[in-house]
């Protein structure tokens, strides 16, 4: 797998579509990678450049010494980017993925020219709840974290199915230092002042059964940004581009278009 190095930490990624295409960059959510774009990216026009990576302590990233800070995972996107010299791309982002969506919108304009937000707000949860999972994580590991997650992840019928069952392996396959390194970067991150100054072209969508990111909440992130567009992908959870691809390939097709990116 191509990967790029920024000192110790290796960061694993896809570059896939055509290499002279419009960029598309994909960031997953907390303890999943890279493969929760599987379904999606072979539904959307494949004139794009589309590339996707595993965020640090995930996938088949390495993983440093947690906590991480938000910051550090802001500059992890910037670096890649730089790295396969990448600008203007539209950037697409779940949850802490699109914490980062945000974050790196604030600060490199350059680098971004729209959002796609899926299934995140400007704050997730309090730190309490964070804190709790990663002490958790660290007493008795991703194995008691599954069933809770696959819930607010997967409505009952995707979660019991195949599919779901593969989920709820490769989130105890996962890293636990990654996950309680992101989670702790979830605890320390309130975007609402900084989000609330973005006005570039934002697609916000969020399942209707997401337990994680409920779409009043992904609602509320989505109206601190001027003109952004607000959906909500019926019967999906908290990974549409997992159980419901093809609704979001046509809302991200849709929005691609508005702004002239494909
Ligand atoms: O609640 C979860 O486990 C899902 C989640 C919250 C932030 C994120 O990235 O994933």
């Amino acid at each position: 797998m191509p990967h790029i190095e920024i000192g110790d930490l290796r960061l694993n990624y896809l570059d896939e579509g055509r290499a002279t295409g419009a960029p598309v960059v994909f960031a997953h959510a907390l303890g999943s990678d890279l493969r929760i774009w599987d379904n999606l990216i072979p539904l959307l026009p494949q004139d794009l450049r589309l590339v996707r990576y595993d965020l640090r302590g995930h996938g088949r990233s390495t993983t440093p010494e947690p906590p991480y800070a938000m910051g550090a995972l802001i500059r992890d996107a910037e670096r890649l980017m730089e790295a396969l010299s990448i600008r203007e791309a539209v950037f697409v982002g779940c949850s802490i993925g699109g914490m980062i969506a945000q974050g790196l919108a604030v600060k490199r304009l350059d680098l971004v020219r729209g959002l796609v937000l899926c299934d995140t707000a400007a704050k997730i949860g309090t730190p309490e709840i964070w804190q709790d999972r990663i002490d958790q994580v660290r007493s008795y590991g991703l194995e008691s974290l599954a069933d809770p997650t696959m819930k607010r992840w997967f409505a009952p019928a995707f979660r019991q199915g195949p599919e779901g069952q593969l989920w709820r392996e490769r989130f105890i396959e996962g890293d636990p230092d990654g996950y309680a390194g992101g989670a702790a970067a979830i605890a320390g991150t309130d975007f609402y002042t900084t989000t609330a100054r973005l006005t570039l072209p934002t697609l916000a969508l969020v399942g209707s059964e997401d337990g994680s990111t409920p779409p009043d909440l992904v609602r509320e992130t989505a109206e601190l940004i001027r003109g952004s567009r607000f959906e909500i992908v019926r019967g999906a959870g908290h990974v549409p581009s997992v159980d419901k691809p093809a609704e979001v390939a046509a809302l991200v097709t849709e929005f691609l278009r508005s702004i002239g990116h494909v």
